[in-house]
Parts: C-alpha cells; structure tokens; sequence
C-alpha cells in the first residue's frame, strides 16, 4: 500500500536555501549540468552498531507527485531579497511551473540494514532538480530510519514477545506520529493503537483501555465487567489505576463469566509500579486461577534497556507497550544524515577534456566529515553465515569492472587494512534502480515484506554488530581505485587551498 499522506504536492516542503540556489544554476545557466547527489550517515544512532534503512517509499511518493502548484508559485513570488524586491524573476518562476523531474534514482531498499558511509539513496540528473530534492529526502529518509532502527532495537530485545507501539499520543505532530507508526512496524513492531496508520498502511491496530474507563465508573469490577460486556472478543483489562493486586483478582472474577459465556480474559495490562515484581506476582495468580494463556501486557515509559532489565529480572510479561520512547527516539532525536555532492559532468565543449565525471568532495578538518566522490555503489559480500563486508565502489572506475575478479577493499581508518574479494564470493550490489529519467521503475514490497526483511537482514549480522554495548564496527571500506581518486582529490583540494 502506498503513502496516502503524501499524495499531495508537497513541492515546497524545502529550505529557502535550495529554491535560491536553483534559481542561481538556472540564472547562471547550469541548472542543466548532469550531477550526481549522495545521500548517507556517518554515525549509528542511539550508540548501536546497525541501523535500518526506511523512508523510501515516502520518498517515491514525494517525487511522484512533485509538481509546484500555481499557489505554490504565487507563493514564491511574494518572497523578497533585504531590498524589498522580488527574489526570483518571473521567467524563473515560469520556468518552476514546467519542472519535470528527470533524474535517475537507485536507493538501498528499505528495511536494509545499512551502514556509516553508505550511499542509501543516489541521485543523479540536472543540478537543479538534485539540489530541489535534498532537504525532502533527508526528511524523509532520516526520520524513518531512525524510528526502524529503534524499533529493530526493542524487537531485538523483547525477542518473540509481542511489541506494541502506542506512541501517538506523544509522537512529534501529526507526521511525526503517522510516520513513526510506519517505521516502528517495519523496525518489527507487531501492532500500533495509531488507527490511521492501520488504515492507511495495513499495520495491524491493537489496543486495551485507558485509566478513564476505570475511573468513569463507581468501582473497578462494575468497570471491567461492563467491558468484558461491551467487548467480549478483545478484553484485555489495565489493572493498576487503584491497586494493581486488586486490580488482577477483579480481572480474574470477569474471566471466569467471560469463560462462562465461551469467551476468555485476553490479558491484563500493567501500567505503573514495579513491573517485575507485579507481572511475576499476576502471573502467579492468574495461573492458580486456571488462566495460563492469558497474557500480561506492560507499559510505562518502555524502552530497549528497561525491557532486557525487566528480562532479566524475570518479569513475567508478554506483550510490551511501547510509546513516548520509541516514536521520539527519546535518547537520540535525530538521524544525522547529509547529502552531498560527489560527482558534475562536463562535456568536452567546456573544456578540452572528453565528456566525463568532475568529481567533487567536502574537505573537513574531521576525516569522518571529508565526503567520498563518484558514482557509487554498495556493494556487500556474504558467505552461508551471513554478511562479511561491505564495499562502496565508484561504478565509473571500478577494479577491474563491478561484475569483474578481484576486488581490494580499503579499511577508511587504516590504509593499510585490505581485504580481497575474488569472484567466487557472493555478493549484492544493494542500490537498485528507483527512477530511470523522472519514471518510477521500482516497485515497493508491501510493508509487511520491508518488515520481514529486517528480521532477516538482522540473522545475517554477526551477533557482536547487534550488542547494545560497544558494538562490534561492521566491516565497510572503499574499493581500491574509489579510495586513491579520493586520496588524490583530497591531495590536489588541499594544494589549492595552501
Ligand atoms: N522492575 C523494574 N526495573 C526497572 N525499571 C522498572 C521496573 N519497574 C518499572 N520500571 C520502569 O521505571 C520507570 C518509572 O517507574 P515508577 O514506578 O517510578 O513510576 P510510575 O510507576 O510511573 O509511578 P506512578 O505510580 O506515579 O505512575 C518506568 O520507566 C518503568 O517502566
Ligand atoms: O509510556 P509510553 O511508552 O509513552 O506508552 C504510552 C502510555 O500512554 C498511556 O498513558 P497515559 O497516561 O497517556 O494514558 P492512560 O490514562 O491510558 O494511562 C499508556 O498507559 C502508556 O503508559
Ligand atoms: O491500547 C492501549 O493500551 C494504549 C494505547 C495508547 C497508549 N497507551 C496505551
């Protein structure tokens, strides 16, 4: 199922910054020249060692329907310079009313794992039209990785139990909980409460009752057991909002009518105190009342740490609530990703050379932060045990070819790290076609497929890449002629600049 939230035009969903800098190639008459944009992270988030690529099918959808609207463009020319004059010209403004998108996209599939330095999305066409796409795609792509990869965290974590996202509520705005809902059940969430991410995505909805219902009536049985009338398929019963111990015996007197009427107490829900100490103390009960199966919910302020604390606490919970922490990636609210330029053509007509690729880099005096030129590509070895390293290549000027023998993979932090790949391992080359020419040519796998991918994806990682603490550095390097066309580049950028 498609994105339904953004089947709108969002055209002007950008900085300022990108329209004048389009208005400048295009005034500057290069808006044409052939560019290619990287989009990628240079850290994991929340301290881990993987993250979760998602956000693409919002991205797909954003470019489907890019088109600036005759407000969209009345807008921009009421926008003026500190002289009090219009910033763009009209011809300009004319010329945005017939912008097509013709640019060439490959990106990373979502519900990959991916890793610091990757290209997750690769565009390639008219400067302008790159440049106009940049803040649009890290929106989109830095939010919902971010969310899947926390996510991916607490599955990894609440392992077969069952994980329920119920961060509406708390999530940044609307998008921010629409989007979240998304991600968080690619990242392996099994069910949200937000109704409309079930209807607009096909998540699954799950849901038990708030603290007002018990409040609202004069005791806690009469509110259970007029629940249980209600809604005899989906009783599952918050215990806590007087006395939770109390709270699990009503639960189990409005059971047993349940089960007198061919239904049963689904659960009970846990809220508040301590959730080791209440969930083992309920499950006692429950189970010397003949309910076995049915399951202890717990909420409160969840998050990756407190789930394995509760785990090894022995908590007898089955089914975890997750909201405020998982939607606004509490302990780090931001994915850092950046998009920069790594490639310009020029054709023989600007200079003497033949038609061919400038490439182009950020110098910085922080090595993580010196950009990586050309055209790349990622792509990863693997043997039966899972994933053994990833390899980004320029695919203009690989060794010997992409589809060639060996290739020589260079440690970034260590030059003289190597490692060779000849061609009998196996590989995938993880960026795909996405737009060839402005036509979407991918079509996304249904959300349930992205999810399982993640489940999959993470088998292949090598449990020390998964620990919380001091995780493991998975293995990416520069292919051998990538890593010297940046060394040279850096060398000459530097000379220039001396
Ligand atoms: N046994 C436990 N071990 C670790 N953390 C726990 C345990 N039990 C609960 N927590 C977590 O501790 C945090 C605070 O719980 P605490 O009991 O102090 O507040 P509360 O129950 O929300 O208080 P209130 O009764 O006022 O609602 C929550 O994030 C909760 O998930
Ligand atoms: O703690 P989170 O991970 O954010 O999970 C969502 C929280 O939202 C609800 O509380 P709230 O107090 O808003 O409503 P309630 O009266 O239903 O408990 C629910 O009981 C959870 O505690
Ligand atoms: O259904 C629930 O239990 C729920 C929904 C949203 C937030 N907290 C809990």
């Amino acid at each position: 199922m498609t994105n339904k939230l953004y089947d709108t035009s969002l055209s002007l969903l950008t900085d300022l910054y990108q329209v004048t800098m389009a208005y400048g190639y295009w005034k500057s008459g290069t808006a044409e020249k052939e560019a290619v944009f990287n989009l990628y992270f240079r850290k994991h988030p929340f301290g881990g060692g993987f993250t979760v690529a998602c956000g693409l099918t919002n991205v797909i959808g954003y470019i489907e329907h890019f088109s600036l609207s005759k407000k969209d463009l009345r807008y921009l020319q009421t926008l003026t310079g500190n002289d009090g004059q219009p910033l763009f010209e009209e011809a300009f403004l004319d010329y945005l009313a017939n912008l097509k998108l013709t640019c060439d996209i490959e990106a990373i599939p979502e519900g990959t794992v991916v890793f610091p330095n990757e290209p997750l999305v690769r565009v390639r066409g008219p400067i302008l039209q790159c440049q106009l796409l940049e803040t649009p795609l890290l929106n989109l792509i830095n939010f919902e990785s971010l969310i899947a990869t926390k996510a991916a965290r607490l599955r990894l974590v609440a392992e077969n139990d069952t994980l329920l996202e119920f961060g509406l509520r708390r999530a940044q705005g609307v998008d921010g909980g629409m989007t979240a809902s998304r991600a968080a059940y690619i990242g392996g969430c099994d069910a949200t409460s937000n109704v409309l991410a079930g209807k607009l995505y096909g998540i699954p909805v799950r849901g038990t009752h708030a603290h007002s219902w018990v409040m609202s009536f004069e005791n806690e049985a009469e509110a259970f057991q007029t629940y249980a009338d209600v809604l005899p398929n989906n009783v599952t019963l918050l215990v806590d909002t007087y006395d939770t111990i109390q709270g699990v015996h009503n639960a189990i007197e409005v059971g047993r009518k349940l089960e007198q009427k061919g239904h049963k107490l689904a659960g009970i829900r846990l809220d508040s105190g301590d959730l080791a100490y209440l969930s083992i103390a309920a499950r006692k009960l429950l189970d010397e009342a003949g309910f076995t199966d049915t399951a202890i919910v717990a909420s409160n302020d969840l998050d990756e740490t407190i789930i394995t604390s509760l785990k090894q606490q022995g908590a007898k919970i089955d089914v975890w609530g997750v909201g405020t922490k998982l939607v606004t990636a509490f302990d780090q609210p931001a994915l850092g990703g950046v998009y920069k330029l790594a490639a310009l053509r020029h054709t023989s007509s600007e200079n003497a050379e033949p038609d061919g690729w400038d490439y182009k880099m950020k110098l910085s005096e922080q090595a993580i932060k010196i950009s990586t030129p050309g055209i790349q590509q990622v792509r990863r070895f693997r043997n039966e045990q899972g994933f053994i390293a990833d390899m980004i290549f320029d695919e203009s000027n690989a060794e010997p070819n992409p589809a060639g023998v060996t290739m020589t993979m260079i440690d970034p932090l260590d030059f003289t790290k190597r490692r060779k790949f000849d061609a009998t391992q196996a590989f995938d080359d993880l960026l795909v076609p996405v737009f060839r020419d402005g036509t979407c040519v991918y079509e996304s796998p249904d959300i349930h497929a992205i999810r399982a991918r993640v489940q999959t994806q993470l088998t292949n990682l090598h449990s020390g890449v998964k620990r919380f603490v001091n995780p493991h550095t998975y293995p990416v390097g520069l292919e051998r002629n990538l890593h010297e066309l940046k060394t040279a580049l850096v060398m000459k950028l530097r000379e220039r600049n001396d």
